[in-house]
């Protein structure tokens, strides 16, 4: 898997990382109209709202970017319309060459591990017939049960060309409450860090990154700076640009200085630029989609800075 992003990444000259994370208040009123009209003010109604929205918007950017990152709560809330539009919105961006990274954060006792790894990212066995059902090339998890939850992941990256990226140490301000506790001496993103990359030695591509990589969010700079030091052959999913504060300045210590090493999310930044207050008056409803494509290439620009400034 690690290979193909990096080859996508160095297609589009872009280590940005569009979040498809839709939202009732992003989407535009005459799509809303319309889908609430064929199937009601009801959780299909909203389902079939995003997928439209994800559409138009995939149609807008899926040359600029190497990667999306559905974010499945969003989809989930809604049942199982929502989780309709959550693969159909994946099968629409593969069609259009990208790389799904799905946000699913999962973590469980080794048993329960391999179904949820079986569903994304390897395949269900029903009868002795084979199926693919979420189709993601990789997805997050939450890696705090230990080495026995990861196992089924790492089994399935291997037989199915696929990735991981795992918490090691997330966005959100009161992640330091944990992941920043001393425990032997050291931190314990630090120790986590240690043990996603021992688990990612098997699975080191040809460019010598590894298809488990770790989530690093970008609104904590030094500890990037630092796992970036103990960890140089994962790559980082680095959320937490843009609507979370994170800046272009607090993504240098993510990169190697091989320009590679880490791609960069931002959610709500992108697809919901045509509601930005700095964007105010600019675009109309109808013009959601080009306000995310000015936003890709205004991002593309401002990681391109940062880049100038390692290799
Ligand atoms: O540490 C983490 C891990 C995951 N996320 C997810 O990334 C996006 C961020 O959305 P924005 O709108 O760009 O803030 C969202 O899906 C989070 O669940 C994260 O933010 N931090």
């Amino acid at each position: 898997m690690i290979d193909r992003l990096i080859a996508k990444i160095e297609e589009t000259q872009n280590p940005t990382v569009v979040g498809l994370d839709p939202r009732l208040s992003f989407i535009p009123k005459w799509i809303k109209e319309e889908s609430y009209e064929e199937h009601g003010k009801t959780p299909k109604g909203a389902a079939k709202a995003f997928l439209h929205f994800n559409k138009e918007i995939i149609d807008a950017i899926y040359d600029l970017i190497p990667a999306v990152k559905p974010q499945i709560a969003m989809y989930e809330q809604y049942g199982s319309h929502g989780i309709d539009a959550y693969i159909e919105t994946i099968e629409y961006c593969k069609q259009k060459g990208l790389i799904i990274i799905g946000d699913i954060k999962r973590g469980d006792i080794a048993s329960t591990a391999e179904a949820y790894s079986h569903g994304h990212i390897g395949k269900v066995d029903i009868e002795g017939d084979r199926f693919e059902i979420y189709k993601e090339d990789s997805i997050t998890i939450n890696p705090y049960l230990g080495y026995d939850s990861i196992e089924p992941f790492l089994a399935d990256c291997s037989n199915y060309d696929k990735g991981l990226f795992v918490l090691v140490k997330t966005s959100n301000p009161n992640s330091g409450q944990i992941q920043n506790l001393e425990v032997g001496g050291i931190k314990l993103y630090e120790r986590m860090g240690q043990l996603v990359s021992e688990w990612g030695e098997g699975l080191i591509g040809k460019r010598s990154y590894s298809s488990i990589g770790a989530v690093v969010g970008a609104t904590h700079p030094e500890e990037a700076k630092n796992l970036r030091r103990i960890m140089p052959h994962t790559y980082f999913l680095v959320p937490g640009y843009g609507a979370q504060g994170g800046t272009a300045a607090d993504l240098a210590g993510c990169f190697n200085k091989d320009g590679l090493g880490a791609i960069i999310n931002s959610s709500r930044g992108i697809i919901a630029a045509h509601n930005d207050k700095v964007n105010q008056n600019k675009y109309t409803e109808k013009e959601f989609a080009q306000a995310a494509r000015e936003a890709v290439i205004k991002m593309k620009l401002d990681l391109q800075q940062v880049l100038n400034t390692i290799v």
